[in-house]
């Protein structure tokens, strides 16, 4: 038992509405020094919502809060990281068009200053060595952001919101972004916070995740705390059924192993070079789940990208169906659809609604004579994909920007199963959807490749790729460093001999 003068962190009775949706229902939460304290609950059950008020990112309708004894209403973000409690968020956070090293000292410019003026040079210097205290020696503070994907610009978000100041961190689905190499550069920094008397907030859906990092859990239903469970307490069954309220199996995969699929290509890289890809070449048949795998920076996001024409292509030909691929319109034009890792920049309109974003890919079968979009159509399009994915929302009406993590990625998958898509490519599909959801996320896949239907599956969960594909190629330096077919005995280990 913790004792008072090792809370950190108290919420009591806290209360927050969106409208009609009850956020939370009177939460009462402790954390304490040395916790690594993992949160855990269905996509929509109020995780973010709890976390990102105490982090000073919005308010609350009623309640109470204490930071390290002292009553806590932060003004905001930046106020509650001065005072110690900083916060990763799920969707990537940096600021585009400027340097790695203005990402990292945002509002601390003063810090650089001589006589009003920002000494660049000592920025630079400064965040080249913070960069180093955190091992991401292969970011530098000089160049610009653009430079880096979507998983290194995690990493310096990582790096710009803990500092020595950190008493408590929430980690909101954040390795969801990285890859194995990210990860462990975060766990290594969860546990050192927890080693010198920190705690942190761990948020994730991974079980297994959850069972290695965090040393207690609680879990959240829609707006209430079920229960907080010890060390020695977490055990995966036990887990599931206090998120969802009822028994869920442990079978999230496809259970066949007949990795047979027609013979006929439907997508062909042939000799292809692009970014930094070269002469690369991949066959995806009709009824086949082929899995990419490997580290985030292995060139495999790549891949999914010039897939769906989205790649310059300098030499050699992505091919649809035996025709050269021209962008990403015509992919769509040849019923490809295409699932982003990158949520919130590339795969949604945020600003719409749910509706509009689901039947956006569809809207020329749902456009009538004289062009005209039926509403009956789209709303009825849209509602079967609102219910089949369980997309927890008020209304279809509802913009895509105020839904929790996973519910985005409903959408973002949604769009395309409602267009009825023949050639999938998905990137990272399952990223921040709860264990429900991915189960019913894994047996559609099965379903497509049933019905015929060909996917390209790219993803740094292994245990997805070995569960659901017919075949995996793995990526490692921009070319495909080995391939595994579907067995029963295919481990983890097989394949990462060729990522590493
Ligand atoms: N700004 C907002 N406007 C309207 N509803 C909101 C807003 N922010 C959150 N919600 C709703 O509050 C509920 C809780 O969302 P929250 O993001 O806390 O869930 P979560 O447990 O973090 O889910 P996930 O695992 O998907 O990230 C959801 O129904 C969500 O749609």
């Amino acid at each position: 038992m913790k004792e008072e003068k090792d809370i950190l962190l108290e919420i009591k009775n806290m209360h927050k509405s969106f409208l009609a949706t009850r956020a939370l229902k009177g939460i009462d939460l402790k954390i304490s020094k040395g916790q690594i304290h993992g949160l855990v609950g269905e996509n929509g059950s109020g995780k973010s919502t709890v976390t990102s008020i105490a982090a000073g990112m919005q308010g609350y309708d009623s309640g109470e809060m204490f930071f390290m004894g002292q009553r806590w209403k932060p003004a905001s973000m930046i106020h509650a990281q001065e005072e110690g409690f900083s916060m990763i968020l799920q969707e990537a956070n940096t600021i585009s068009g400027v340097t790695v090293a203005e990402n990292l000292f945002a509002g601390k410019e003063w810090d650089f200053c001589t006589c009003g003026i920002v000494s660049k040079k000592k920025m630079i210097h400064a965040a080249n060595q913070r960069l180093a205290e955190f091992g991401m020696n292969h970011i530098h503070g000089e160049d610009s952001i653009d430079r880096y994907g979507f998983e290194d610009r995690k990493l310096i978000e990582i790096c710009r919101v803990v500092s020595d100041k950190t008493k408590v961190l929430v980690v909101d689905e954040t390795t969801t972004a990285l890859s194995q190499t990210g990860r462990e550069l975060l766990y290594k920094l969860v546990r050192k916070l927890a080693s010198e008397g920190k705690a942190v907030i761990f948020i994730s859906h991974d079980m297994e995740e959850i069972l290695e990092v965090c040393n207690i859990l609680t879990v959240l239903r829609d707006g209430d705390i079920i229960g907080t469970l010890t060390k020695e307490e977490m055990e995966p069954k036990k887990i599931r059924y206090m998120m969802v309220g009822r028994e869920i199996g442990d079978t999230y995969y496809r259970e066949d192993f007949d990795a047979s699929h027609s013979n006929e290509i439907v997508l062909e890289f042939k000799n292809c070079s692009f970014k930094k890809i070269k002469n690369f070449n991949l066959q995806l048949h009709k009824g086949e789940i082929l899995g990419i795998g490997g580290l985030s920076g292995s060139g495999m996001h790549d891949v999914g990208r010039a897939a769906f024409g989205l790649e310059k292509i300098s030499s050699g030909s992505v091919e649809c169906h035996g025709e050269r691929l021209k962008s990403c319109l015509d992919a769509i034009n040849k019923n490809m659809a295409y699932i982003s890792k990158n949520r919130d920049q590339e795969a949604l309109i945020v600003q719409g609604s749910i509706n509009d974003n689901i039947i956006l890919p569809s809207i020329p079968s749902l456009t009538g004579k004289f062009m005209f979009l039926s509403k009956r159509k789209s709303m009825k399009c849209a509602k079967e994909q609102i219910e089949a994915f369980r997309i927890k929302c008020n209304n279809g009406s509802q913009f895509v920007s105020t839904l929790s993590g996973g519910n985005k990625q409903k959408v973002s998958f949604a769009k395309w199963t409602a267009l009825g898509s023949d050639i999938l490519i998905m990137d990272c599909p399952t990223r921040g959807v709860d264990i429900g959801v991915k189960q019913f996320m894994y047996h559609l896949i099965h379903e497509m490749k049933k019905e015929g239907k060909a996917i390209l599956m790219i993803s740094e969960e292994l245990a997805e790729l070995i569960g659901m594909c017919d075949k995996i190629m793995i990526m490692k330096n921009d070319t495909i460093s080995g391939t595994k077919m579907r067995s029963k005995d295919l481990q983890q280990t097989d394949i990462i001999e060729y990522i590493i």
